[in-house]
């Protein structure tokens, strides 16, 4: 399915931002390797197993432009600094991240040494499967999580697989959002959590969004969200435009790109839902010039040549960060704060 695609966009672009020194991570590559590796198990004939892994290993060589490696870069870091923010607000408790339509993010291993955290992940079947396998082929993967279970070694044993893993501080479940409809299809605690949707919003309808938000807010006492997604801009917004048509060449649609074009738009979206909790929004053009220190900022204009300046500042005004809040305050500036 060309929606599932998305994640080796996003994974690869991690890649190529690690690679050239914007992120660190530890288990990028061997989780990149390894799933790369277990992908001939998910096709149904030799030649497509052949494809998978020659495509794979054809995106793993393709060398991203500067502007979306800084775009990567600057994603990663304001989610992360968020998800700090949440965890540093509950340093005695149990705390909870449900990461929606999860994909192949590394964050379940970087955050695995956090005591009293339990991460939860969904995705689709497929894209869970895979990861699971991905996992299991790794001793250090497996060993991070601590997992001790057999990797199957063929197509037959792939399809019989469970696609879940469960351990105590994490939850891997195959979930498609818009089947969403009882909060037990998760096995959620009722501790602190925030929602993670990174790029993943833009992909649903308003309907399970909404869904979404309004069962989780209502199930868990103390729940947060944090999205993360592109915004059309106004109506006469070419960058909008643009972004629809060459998706739709993918076969992909974001139903609400144009509709939440702006931080207004998706402020006014939120708020309308009545969910009760804290509205803070920002671009990513804000994040980029107000959350680095001067630091970080000489660090990373030094990785590479970018003389695209302003069309760097444009692109990350197209990408938002939203966190909907309640029981603690995110320590970031945000342009748009809109208080229950
Ligand atoms: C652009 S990727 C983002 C992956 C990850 N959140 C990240 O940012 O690296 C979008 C992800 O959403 C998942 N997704 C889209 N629609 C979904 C649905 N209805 N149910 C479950 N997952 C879905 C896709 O499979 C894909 O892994």
């Amino acid at each position: 399915m060309a929606i599932q695609e998305t994640d080796y966009d996003a994974l690869f672009s991690r890649y190529s931002a690690t690679n050239k020194g914007y992120l660190e991570d530890e288990y990028l590559a061997e989780l990149l390797q390894s799933l790369i590796d277990v992908s001939p198990l998910s096709a149904q004939s030799p030649h497509q197993q052949m494809n998978t892994k020659r495509k794979l290993l054809r995106m793993k060589k393709s060398i991203k432009m500067p502007i979306i490696n800084r775009g990567t870069y600057i994603r990663t870091f304001a989610i992360d600094s968020v998800i700090e923010s949440f965890l540093n607000s509950f340093p005695n408790e149990k705390t909870q991240v449900v990461s929606l339509g999860a994909g192949s993010d590394t964050r379940v291993f970087r955050y695995s040494n956090r005591p009293n955290l339990r991460w939860i992940e969904c995705d689709f079947e497929q894209t869970v499967k895979l990861k699971k396998c991905a996992i299991l082929k790794s001793t250090k993967l497996r060993n991070c999580l601590g997992i001790d279970e057999q990797l199957p070694t063929n197509n037959e044993e792939f399809k019989s697989l469970s696609s879940t893993i469960d351990t105590p501080s994490y939850l891997l479940q195959a979930l498609d959002l818009n089947e969403f409809t009882d909060f037990r299809q998760l096995d959620i605690h009722d501790v602190p959590t925030i929602v993670l949707a990174e790029c993943v919003f833009c992909y649903l309808p308003d309907s399970t969004c909404n869904n979404i938000l309004s069962l989780l807010n209502t199930s868990i006492s103390n729940c947060s969200f944090l999205i993360y997604d592109p915004m059309g801009g106004e109506q006469s917004d070419n960058f909008g435009k643009v972004m629809v048509n060459n998706l739709a060449q993918r076969n992909i649609s974001m139903p609400n790109l144009m509709k939440y074009g702006t931080l207004d738009a998706q402020n006014v979206r939120f708020q309308a839902l009545g969910l009760n909790l804290n509205v803070a929004l920002a671009t990513i053009d804000h994040v980029m010039e107000t959350w680095l220190s001067q630091e970080e900022l000489a660090r990373i204009s030094k990785l590479e040549f970018l003389d695209e300046l302003e069309e760097c500042k444009l692109l990350f005004k197209h990408y938002c960060l939203i966190v909907l809040y309640k029981g603690w305050k995110p320590e970031q500036s945000f342009q748009v704060k809109a208080i229950a």
